[in-house]
């Protein structure tokens, strides 16, 4: 394809409709802001909502425990030293994410917090003889305490057990409050259902979990696994509503696919902004496309659904920015299986942005975890060596301060670097494409039309775009 642009001195309706009129199948792209969305209007049923008693009966109560408000007591375990010690963050700062998770929920209130260092998170109990009373002192002397949140990828079924019947309130790990946020978070069809389907796996290792430690000292006489037939028949049902999921998933999936060649087909190039969650992509988009719209949030995951918004770069090309999902590190695999699956589909763009908040202070391991997620997908060759990286929320940071000379620094509160960015996206978009672009200084009712048709006649594919009287 070839974008051509004319000289700058003409007066842009008149050119338009002259192009319009003259080459019709060149297909003129208007300046408007339409919003090309893969957002789903209705609402449908997460596993919880089927209305079937046998399926309300699978969800643990665990779950449903998450989906109340609380007054929570943070604790951050952490590996002081070994190799299992976490290398590119510290307690502090993971700290600091847990409680910006719990913040996510507005109804949630934090009572307190505690770091507990530890020498591996495999122990039945989790924390040594003392760390345990402390916290059980500190839990039952706080009446205001409703729950406790570990601030770990999972707990497994017996540390769990063992720490609700230790402390008396129910016990979160980062899986039921990420898992809780997607729930509040997920507004159209497939996520709903991808929030479901991350729910299986949990539910059927609890089904699985209670029914080896029942008669133990951690279940007595509950009663609600007991006995292989009932085992199977919970198994079996899971794994019914389970294919009903994948099912509905994989329909919104194809409708997905034909929204994307129907993208395709009208060659807009398509540009997937990724990074951490609350890194600004959504802030970011607004800017670049000026869709009022639009609206950023300061939680996390406050961005559930691909969504996609039309933008025009400076030789008024028009992009389709692709708005994903934020990344966060931490998190069982089975948790995030679904929407990485929609991620990956939805970043099979033509240029990549990776957005980082370098104002964060535990920014260099976003970074890394973003970039090590991404090098995990079936992506296209070149699509990773040619990401665009961003450093956003640059008025937080002193204007001394060290960053990587790659960065584009943006703020999208002060609006500033995106005329940059934007320069750095049309350059990518171009050797993306293989795009030529060539400028012409000719009277538009002459010279350049011939040379136009000139050109659709020896092949080339042209689009025409008004804004700056270029032919792209
Ligand atoms: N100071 C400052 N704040 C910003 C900037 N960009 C975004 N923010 C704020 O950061 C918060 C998160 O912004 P979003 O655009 O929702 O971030 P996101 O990456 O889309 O977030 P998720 O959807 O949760 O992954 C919002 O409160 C924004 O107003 C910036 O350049 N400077």
């Amino acid at each position: 394809m070839l974008i051509l642009e004319l000289a700058e001195s003409y007066e842009n309706d008149v050119n338009l409709k002259l192009l319009k009129n003259v080459i019709p199948s060149l297909g003129v792209l208007y300046n408007d802001k339409r919003q090309y969305s893969t957002t789903e209007s209705d609402v449908t049923t997460p596993l919880e909502l089927f209305n079937d008693e046998e399926v309300q009966d699978l969800v643990p109560r665990s779950l449903r425990q998450a989906c109340m408000p609380h007054q929570v007591f943070i604790v951050h375990p952490y590996i002081k030293w070994g190799p299992k010690k976490k290398q590119d963050t510290s307690p502090d700062l993971q700290l600091e994410e847990a409680v910006s998770l719990i913040k996510t929920l507005h109804d949630w209130k934090i009572v307190g917090t505690k770091k507990i260092s530890l020498l591996s998170l495999d122990k039945l109990s989790l924390f040594n003889k003392g760390q345990l009373e402390t916290v059980e002192n500190l839990v039952s002397k706080n009446q205001l305490i409703t729950s406790v949140f570990i601030n770990i990828k999972s707990l497994k079924i017996n540390q769990h057990l063992f720490l609700e019947n230790l402390l008396g309130v129910p016990v979160f790990d980062r899986y039921s409050i990420v898992m809780n946020i997607f729930k509040r978070h997920a507004v159209t069809k497939e996520a709903k259902l991808q929030v479901s389907l991350a729910e299986i796996p949990f539910i059927r290792s609890r089904i699985r979990g209670i029914n080896e430690l029942e008669g133990t000292n951690f279940i007595k006489n509950t009663g609600i696994g007991s006995g292989e037939t009932i085992i199977s028949k919970r198994l079996t049902a899971l794994s019914f509503y389970e294919q009903q999921i994948k099912k509905s998933i994989e329909k919104l999936r194809k409708n997905r696919e034909l929204l994307r060649k129907k993208r395709r087909n009208m060659e807009f190039p398509v540009v997937a902004v990724v990074g951490y969650t609350n890194a600004g992509k959504t802030s970011l988009i607004k800017c670049l496309t000026e869709e009022e719209k639009m609206s950023p949030e300061d939680k996390l995951f406050a961005t559930l659904d691909v969504t996609v918004h039309a933008g025009i770069l400076p030789c008024s090309l028009k992009v389709l920015y692709v708005d994903t999902i934020g990344f966060i590190s931490d998190l069982p695999t089975n948790l995030l299986e679904p929407f990485i699956a929609t991620l990956e589909d939805a970043i099979q763009a033509d240029l990549i942005i990776h957005v980082q908040d370098i104002s964060h202070p535990d920014h260099v391991m976003q970074k890394s975890h973003v970039l090590k997620t991404l090098e995990s997908f079936n992506l296209r060759g070149g699509l990773i060596q040619n990401i665009i990286s961003v450093g956003n929320k640059c008025d937080k940071v002193p204007t001394n301060s060290s960053v990587d000379n790659d960065l584009v620094l943006t703020s999208c509160t002060k609006q500033t670097g995106l005329k940059e960015l934007e320069e750095k996206i049309e350059k990518g978009v171009i050797n993306a494409l293989q795009l030529q672009k060539i400028r012409i200084r000719a009277d538009l009712a002459g010279l350049a039309l011939d040379r136009v048709w000139w050109m659709e006649e020896c092949g080339h594919r042209l689009m025409v775009s008004p804004s700056n009287l270029g032919l792209c």
